[in-house]
């Protein structure tokens, strides 16, 4: 197997007495989309200023690319794409000549420039200022820039903050597509669930600045139980039916219709069972897996 891409071993860093990343280990395989999630203010960003040689850890190592961020950040940098803080655009200059000073910066070909427009779909506007892109824009501006040299990783923070719907998309569908088109893993913290399950092959879950889950998305889906939604004839009955049976029943969003929570599903049939041989006169029954947005709801209690 490859050697993760990412590497972080019984990380600490503190601002002063506030600890904000505990014993943090974190192991992010190549090729992969991994998606590192946590609530606002839990330490996402510092862990990418850890990363990235921003900031300096207090304890414990950081790899990157199989090279150490201490002793190696110059080495590391040079293969690495990121957008940390908010991009920093100069409005009277075109994409172009924007993305020209990055060339510059990294003694890179002018034909760079054409290259990563075309990757963030913004080949055709090229030679608009910057000062004009709407948001969605300035922030696949962004990415090109952090594109070019064909990075082996790509570290975004939050790179869908602030946008609407379609900008949220093309967003989600070009960092889907990065590492089909090259040799590149792609890191991208959030606290959109939804976007990331869109995408993410991977995951990681930050809470009190440790993980509480890293590994593949279809692993952290299929640890949690779904729901049952059951529509029946007599709801008042059923509910009695299901709690007597030990089961957590509430009323659904339909007139007869109830939510049985924690049901696997292989467990449905049984619930199944019970309500039809109990008469309450099953209608239908729908097996219904948690999005990870519900499971990490409940996981914050937030
Ligand atoms: N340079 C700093 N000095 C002091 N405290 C800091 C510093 N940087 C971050 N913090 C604190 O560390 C905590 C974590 O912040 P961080 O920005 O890493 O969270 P985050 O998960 O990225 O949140 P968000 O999604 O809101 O950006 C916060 O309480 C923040 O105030």
């Amino acid at each position: 197997m490859p050697s993760p891409v990412i590497e972080l071993r019984g990380v600490r860093k503190a601002f002063g007495a506030h600890s904000v990343i505990n014993g943090l280990d974190l192991s992010v395989p190549a090729h992969s989309i991994f998606a590192f999630l946590g609530n606002n203010g839990g330490g996402k960003s510092t862990a990418i200023r850890l990363i990235t040689g921003l900031l300096r850890a207090d304890a414990g190592d950081v790899e990157v690319l199989g090279m150490d961020v201490r002793s190696e950040r110059r080495a590391i940098l040079a293969q690495v794409g990121a957008i940390v803080d908010a991009a920093c655009f100069y409005p009277n200059l075109t994409a172009a000549e924007f993305l020209r000073i990055g060339c510059t910066i990294k003694a890179l070909p002018r034909s760079e420039i054409g290259r990563v427009l075309d990757m963030v779909s913004l080949g055709a506007a090229r030679d608009r200022l910057v000062g004009r892109f709407s948001l969605g824009m300035k922030q696949r501006l962004a990415i090109a820039h952090a594109l070019l040299g064909s990075p082996k990783l790509l570290i975004l923070d939050e790179p869908s903050n602030g946008l609407d719907p379609e900008g949220i998309r093309d967003i989600r569908e070009l960092l889907a597509a990065l590492p089909r088109q090259g040799d590149c893993t792609v890191f991208v913290s959030s606290h959109n669930l939804d976007e990331v399950e869109k995408i993410a092959s991977h995951v990681g879950v930050l809470k009190g600045g440790a993980l509480l889950f890293q590994g593949p998305l279809a692993e952290l889906q299929s640890r949690h139980a779904g729901a049952l939604l059951v529509d029946v004839r007599d709801a008042a009955r059923a509910g009695l039916v299901l709690a007597e049976a030990g089961y957590r029943a509430e009323a659904g969003a339909g007139v007869n219709q109830l939510t049985v929570h924690g049901v696997e599903l292989q467990g449905a049939d049984k619930v199944n069972a019970l309500l039809v041989t109990s008469g309450v006169g099953l209608v239908q029954s729908v097996f219904r897996t948690p999005s990870l947005e519900q499971w990490f709801l409940e996981e914050h209690h937030v």
